[in-house]
């Protein structure tokens, strides 16, 4: 899929910015602090209505403004679509060819964005939580069933937490009711847990071929899936319901005691591994940004088997950062297939192959000026 053009309105330092694209590669460059971020930002929540950097909204519409929208026209294998998104300080509208979207979640996949950013360093290194939001982006993004099913599950699991909550201090009795929400949560746990068992051992196949390329055979890549609960791959959707169940059973006292859920999706996590060593803990600097770039392609290559298109990739500040066997590993990635939206400060460190490609737009205080 492609972009054939970006309009932005009050969102962050744009004013108003209209562009449009050419060719597999277009490249942002301007100094620090003037906008190139918020470009690739902006393509990021109008594909997932959602920014990688803030979970608050507001902070996406211009100061003094009172609302945000962001349109492009996407190409894609079936024809052009066209998407909008408004944002204000109530909530957000999306529209498809005109058309608002009731739910969000009929919205996100419409455009596809696979990320990478300096930040995403944590996905190797910070806590389970980043791992956790990572997943679930992911497969949110390719699967709305997924994000329907998240967003029940998080309200189920709000509930029985009160629930734990009343029966700690004895404001509730009702052994029946958190019953009750037992079988809810099982459901909607194990349909989570099967999708992210799926993503995770697709994600693991085309990453674990990717980090071999990188690192010239010398390094072999696993993912683990880290469960908090007994439910496992292999057990069909009714067994895995009620292991599930028995293992709420089994936890009931503490989860009493604690007045909250201790084990699901919500707590769970994974690991990466090479040649056998957690990166997380033992990994090198090197070996942990190796990692993360061979999931951010692996990526890629998964939402191409899943929706039949290459999504759009962005490169915010990380291009220069990687060395010229890296770089020339991406562009074989890309080749023209994946349009690719690049931030960077200057184009010294990028190799002369992806500057040929790029189409070039610099930035300035909020405002940008092509050339090709
Ligand atoms: N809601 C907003 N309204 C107006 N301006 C904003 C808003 N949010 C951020 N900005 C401005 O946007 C600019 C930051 O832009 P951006 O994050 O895209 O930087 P960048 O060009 O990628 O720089 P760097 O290379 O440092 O990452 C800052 O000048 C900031 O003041």
């Amino acid at each position: 899929m492609f972009l054939k053009n970006l309009s932005l309105t009050n969102y962050r330092n744009y004013k108003s910015l209209s562009l449009s694209f050419d060719g597999p590669i277009q490249l942002f460059i301007g100094n620090n602090a003037q906008g190139k971020t918020n470009v690739l930002e902006s393509i990021y929540v109008l594909a997932l209505a959602k920014s990688h950097r803030t979970p608050r909204d507001k902070e996406l519409i211009a100061w003094e403004a009172d609302y945000a929208a962001i349109r492009s026209d996407v190409l894609r294998r079936y024809g052009s679509v066209r998407l909008e998104l408004q944002l204000t300080a109530k909530g957000k509208r999306a529209k498809i060819n005109g058309m608002e979207q009731q739910k969000l979640s009929a919205y996100v996949g419409a455009l596809n964005v696979v990320m990478f950013a300096p930040e995403d360093l944590s996905i190797v290194k910070g806590a389970p939580a980043q791992r956790r939001r990572f997943i679930d982006m992911e497969i949110g993004q390719v699967s709305p069933t997924y994000l329907y099913y998240l967003s029940n599950y998080n309200k189920v699991l709000q509930q029985r937490n009160q629930l734990l909550k009343d029966l700690a201090m004895k404001k509730s009795h009702s052994l029946e009711m958190l019953a009750i929400w037992n079988t809810q949560l099982a459901d909607l746990a194990v349909k989570l847990l099967k999708k992210r068992f799926e993503f995770i051992r697709k994600l693991e196949t085309w990453a674990r071929e990717i980090h071999t390329g990188i690192t010239d055979g010398r390094e072999t890549l696993s993912l683990h899936y880290e469960n908090s609960s007994p439910v496992t791959e292999e057990l069909a959707a009714e067994q895995a319901v009620d292991v599930m169940l028995a293992a709420y059973e089994e936890v009931r006292d503490r989860e009493i005691m604690r007045g909250s859920t201790l084990i699901g999706p919500h707590r769970d996590d994974f690991s990466l591994k090479v040649n056998g060593m957690d990166v997380q803990t033992y990994g090198s600097q090197g070996q942990q940004r190796t990692s993360a770039l061979s999931i951010k392609l692996a990526e890629i290559e998964l939402i191409k088997e899943e929706v039949g298109e290459y999504p759009v990739l962005l490169l915010d500040d990380v291009l220069s950062e990687l060395d010229e066997h890296r770089q020339t590993l991406l562009l074989e990635t890309i080749q023209d297939r994946v349009q690719t939206f690049v931030s960077t400060t200057g184009v010294e460190g990028l190799k002369h192959q992806v500057l040929q490609q790029a189409s070039r737009f610099y930035v300035k205080e909020g405002s940008i000026s092509g050339e090709r």
